[in-house]
Order: C-alpha cells, then structure tokens, then sequence
C-alpha cells in the first residue's frame, strides 16, 4: 500500500477523533471518504498529511513514517482548510508564490489546470476579486499544481457549479491514469460516487467499511 494508517488513535480534550483508524490507499486510485459532521474525515485527511500528532498509531507514506511537524516523506497536494491566499495579489502570483515556496514552479502545468478550471482568463485578478467558487478552484489548481502524487481534498466541490463539478471529476480521473492516489472527503455523495473506485464510511472516528 502505498498510504498505511496503522492503528491510528487521536484524543483531543479527552474525546477520541480517531480510534484505532486501520486503511490503505493505493496510487492509481480515488477513495472517498463519507460520513456525518463530526464523524473524523478531516481528522483522518489531516492525520495523513502530519498537521497532527498521534496519540497512538502511525502513517506510513511510500514506506516511510509521517512524522508531526517535521518534513513529509512525499509532497502531498493539500485543500483542507482554505489555503491563505492573498487578496491583494493576483491568483497566478499566488500560485507562483506558494509553488516557489517548495522549489519549483511548473508554469505549464498550472495553465493546464487554470483552464480546467475556467479561471486561466482571471490569472491576473486580484483574488480579493474572487468569488468563493473561483477560490475553491483556485484551492484545488494549488492542490495539483505541483505533480504531487497524493492528493488529499477536504469538500472539493463546495460551492462549485455543475460545470465545474463535472471538471473536477474529469481532472480527478486524469489524476487517477497518471498512478496520483487521490483522497477526497465529501458530503457530495453522488458527485463522489461517480468517480471513486472505493468510498469509505467513517463513523465517530472510526471506518466503518
Ligand atoms: N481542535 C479541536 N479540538 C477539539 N476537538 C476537535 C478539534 N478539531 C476537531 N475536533 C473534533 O473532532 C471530531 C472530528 O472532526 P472532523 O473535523 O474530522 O469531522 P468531519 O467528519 O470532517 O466533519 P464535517 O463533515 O463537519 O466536515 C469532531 O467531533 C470535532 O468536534
């Protein structure tokens, strides 16, 4: 497996977000992740990607540990809360600031998805200028920009018109043929089905199947 969550258990405040969470995913590969507010999706996603420490268990990326605070074995493209993109700057700036911030910037490609997009034409607004749909897809362009081959989307499709939700799949499955695992947390349960090849149930902090 190329993602191993092995016996991963989070306590916060005394209460347990994740309980002895056991999965895998695969590269090649979309999973989806459903199940009530509350219930640990973002917990699980953001345990994979090492924003929190374990109170037991580990992650293993690739074969190697994630280890809290410290750098990922792998890059690992990221929309979980919304990234802090600046206002006052315009989206192509944005990418290319964030991008240079881990050493490369693949102009080509980030046209590539900007157009999958719709937004290639709005490169040189100000994001301010945004609407919170555009951001979205902004968010999601920012998640693939970078050749990443996990990918991790907390509610990709908020606020995404039909269009682009059939955009979004489209890319999530070109994601799919180039080996990427993609994990996606929705409550967008139609949309989710159409292109996950597994969808897991995760239940007060627990995977249910
Ligand atoms: N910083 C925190 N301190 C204490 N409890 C927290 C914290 N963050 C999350 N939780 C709790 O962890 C549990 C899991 O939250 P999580 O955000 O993973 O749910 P979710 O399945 O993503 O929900 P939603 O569908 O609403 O997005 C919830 O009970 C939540 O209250």
């Amino acid at each position: 497996m190329y993602v191993e969550i092995h016996d991963y258990t989070k306590i916060i405040k005394r209460k347990t977000v994740l309980d002895h969470v056991n999965c895998g995913f695969e590269r090649g590969e979309i999973c989806g992740l459903v199940g009530p507010n509350g219930s640990g999706k973002t917990m699980l996603l953001r345990a994979i990607c090492g924003f929190i420490r374990p109170t037991d268990g580990r992650v293993l990326i690739g074969g190697k540990p994630v280890v809290f605070n410290e750098a990922l074995p792998e890059k690992i493209g990221v929309l979980i809360e919304h990234p802090g993109f600046i206002g006052a700057d315009t989206a192509w700036g944005n990418l290319e600031y964030l991008a240079g911030l881990d050493g490369g910037f693949d102009e080509k490609e980030t046209e590539r998805l900007m157009k999958v997009f719709g937004l290639w034409q709005h490169r040189g607004d100000k994001v301010k200028s945004f609407s919170l749909g555009m951001r979205q897809k902004l968010a999601i362009v920012q998640a693939l920009m970078e050749h990443q081959r996990l990918i991790l989307l907390d509610e990709p499709m908020n606020g995404l018109d039909r269009e682009s939700v059939m955009a979004f799949q489209q890319e999530m499955r070109r994601q799919r043929e180039r080996g990427n695992a993609v994990i996606i947390a929705s409550h967008q349960g139609a949309e989710l089905q159409e292109i996950a090849d597994r969808v897991l149930h995760v239940e007060n902090g627990r995977i249910m199947s």
